[in-house]
């Protein structure tokens, strides 16, 4: 569905990628991670056409993004991390934008309006930035787009939305599209990614999916000096220590996100060693 092959991409000197390969499917929600300026939200708009390679070649939906031919835009959606809207009630938002979208459901969108407690008879001003920010994610949602990129989407949201955000996600995705996150909220996201991407330095660091993670590490916690010591990765915590293990025992542990991304950014060959085997 998504093809990134021997991407090259810089800003003026700066090179960004230097021969990033990646392959999304459908019937997925990606989550890509990665430390500040490593080139996430490049990634992203390269996919959707908004930047283009300057070698290599992205290709997504079997077309070439870079060319913006209407049947791709029409197919493709992106939540940015910063985002205009004009001043303009949600009713004319949607009847200026949605015709560019031939899937777009409204019934849909009303449904995530209200389950996102927006005030429907504000305009866009008089709306705060979470309040916008869940306005362009329902909207996006409901053009039911084959590909839906998303920008750090639960930065801004308060509690409640985030969970709602996560209940509106894992409704809306089907084994036709592919839904691409990239973010620093992991604990957001944890319950609802099926795939771990983490690119560091121009490159994939780490990129497997939750079921392979989970079958072969184990998170817990450990009081354990003899486990401890000997774990992939250690975190000292109130409580004993929070640990990556080997799942030698078909252990059935919660996937810790932000657990495994440090062990993958401090301590990435024990962690990689296991997936290599
Ligand atoms: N328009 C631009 N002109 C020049 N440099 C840019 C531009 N946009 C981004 N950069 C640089 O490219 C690098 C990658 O930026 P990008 O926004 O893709 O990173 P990111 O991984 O999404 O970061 P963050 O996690 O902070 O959002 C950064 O070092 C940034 O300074």
């Amino acid at each position: 569905m998504i093809q990134v092959q021997n991407l090259h991409f810089g800003y003026r000197r700066k090179k960004i990628f230097t021969g990033l390969n990646l392959k999304l499917q459908a019937g997925h929600i990606y989550g890509l991670l990665g430390k500040n300026g490593t080139g996430k939200s490049t990634l992203l708009k390269n996919m959707a056409g908004l930047l283009f390679p300057q070698e290599g070649t992205v290709n997504v939906l079997g077309f070439t993004p870079g060319k913006r031919q209407p049947a791709f835009l029409q197919d493709i959606f992106m939540v940015p991390e910063e985002f205009y809207l004009p001043d303009m009630p949600i009713e004319h938002l949607i009847k200026y934008n949605a015709p560019f979208y031939p899937k777009f459901n409204e019934d849909q969108f009303n449904r995530f309006i209200t389950e996102f407690d927006i005030p429907r008879s504000n305009t866009m001003q008089q709306m705060s930035y979470g309040q916008k920010k869940k306005v362009l994610i329902s909207f996006g949602l409901a053009c039911n787009t084959s590909v839906l990129l998303m920008d750090e989407p639960t930065n801004g949201l308060d509690i409640m939305s985030k969970s709602q955000f996560r209940k509106v996600i894992a409704g809306c995705l089907d084994e036709n599209k592919c839904i691409v996150i990239s973010t620093h909220q992991v604990k957001d996201l944890e319950s609802l990614i099926d795939r771990v991407t983490i690119i560091d330095e121009g490159r994939i660091l780490f990129d497997q999916t939750v079921d392979n993670i989970t079958n072969r590490l184990s998170f817990h916690i450990s009081y354990d000096s003899e486990e401890i010591k000997q774990a992939l990765f250690r975190e000292p915590t109130l409580r004993g220590s929070a640990v990556i293990t080997r799942n030698t025992l078909g252990d059935e542990s919660k996937l810790d996100l932000e657990l495994l991304y440090k062990a993958i950014v401090l301590n990435g060959n024990a962690i990689q060693s296991v997936f290599n085997a």
